[in-house]
């Protein structure tokens, strides 16, 4: 039995979006698709599979909203946020419907997300939410300042955006060795949920440079959740204003961490790569 897949990506972060909108993909007892763990990886495997950043499955809204957007890493697990996705999915509903403003659901919320001109969409991913707790860590810390060193960085500030994060602040990115160290701060015991590590590079006020090493993915082209979060950490540190240009790897997005709620505006590209079928019973785990 095939099944229809879109690739999309957001500035090079990319995923292998399926449908299970109009019930499941398998069969009646996948309602709706639930792609295991195992199935994930295979399917986002960049050799024996199609290869992804992350695997989504868009499932029915309800109440309120348009889609329900699952969100599974290339290791399997399911992440709460994914801020290159939600613009994706926005953008592939919202054309369907002939509509500019929809709303994605996820695990952590929901995110509604607007048409800009010039192809950009800008989504509003929510809250930034900045205790101890809600990261999660692993004892009682001051946020702004997580007691994590590893080699040359230090220090870092973390929230989360429905996922975890922590971002480094660091003099020159080029010299950070973010493939080595990457796997050791993701995992360690102070992150009990493992989290997203950003390394950033303020250039001014307005703008910064980020890398990535994604929780369950590794180092990533651009990860907007991760941008969200740099956007707050910089700002609670005094080192930018509440808007701010992000460069990554793969490109920019424009972020506002707005003064009025605490919510994060993220505003970037999206697109479609390609369209293909698979047969997924050969991927069910
Ligand atoms: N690896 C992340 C999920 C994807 C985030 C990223 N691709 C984005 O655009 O926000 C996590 O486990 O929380």
């Amino acid at each position: 039995m095939t099944t229809p897949f879109r690739k999309m990506h957001g500035l090079g972060n990319d995923f292998v979006v399926l449908d299970a909108r109009r019930g499941p993909l398998l069969d009646a007892r996948a309602q709706p698709l639930a792609i295991m763990p195992a199935a994930a990886a295979a399917i986002a495997d960049r050799h024996f599979g199609i290869g992804c950043d992350q695997f989504i499955v868009m499932e029915p809204g309800t109440d309120g909203a348009d889609v329900f957007m699952r969100i599974r890493n290339p290791d399997g697990s399911e992440a709460g946020a994914c801020g290159n996705a939600t613009r994706c999915i926005a953008a592939l509903v919202a054309d369907e419907a002939g509509r500019d403003r929809v709303v994605v659901r996820t695990i952590a919320g929901d995110l509604p997300v607007e048409r800009l001109p010039g192809g950009l969409w800008r989504a509003d991913m929510g809250p930034a939410r900045l205790g101890w707790q809600d990261v999660p860590l692993a004892r009682e810390v001051d946020t702004l300042h997580v007691p994590l060193a590893r080699g040359a960085v230090a220090d870092p500030a973390a929230c989360s955006m429905g996922n975890p994060h922590a971002t480094f602040f660091v003099r020159d990115l080029d010299l950070v060795p973010v493939a080595e160290i990457g796997p050791g701060l993701e995992h360690d015991p102070i992150f009990p949920d493992r989290a997203n590590i950003g390394f950033a590079q303020i250039l001014s006020p307005e703008h910064m440079r980020l890398v990535i090493w994604e929780r369950g993915a590794g180092i990533t082209l651009a990860c907007g959740s991760g941008a969200c979060a740099a956007m707050v950490n910089a700002h609670r540190r005094g080192l930018t204003g509440r808007r701010a240009t992000i460069t990554m790897p793969g490109g920019d997005l424009r972020m506002e961490w707005r003064e009025a709620d605490g919510h994060v505006l993220m505003t970037g590209p999206v697109a479609t790569a390609f369209t293909g079928t698979l047969d997924l019973s050969s991927f069910a785990g």
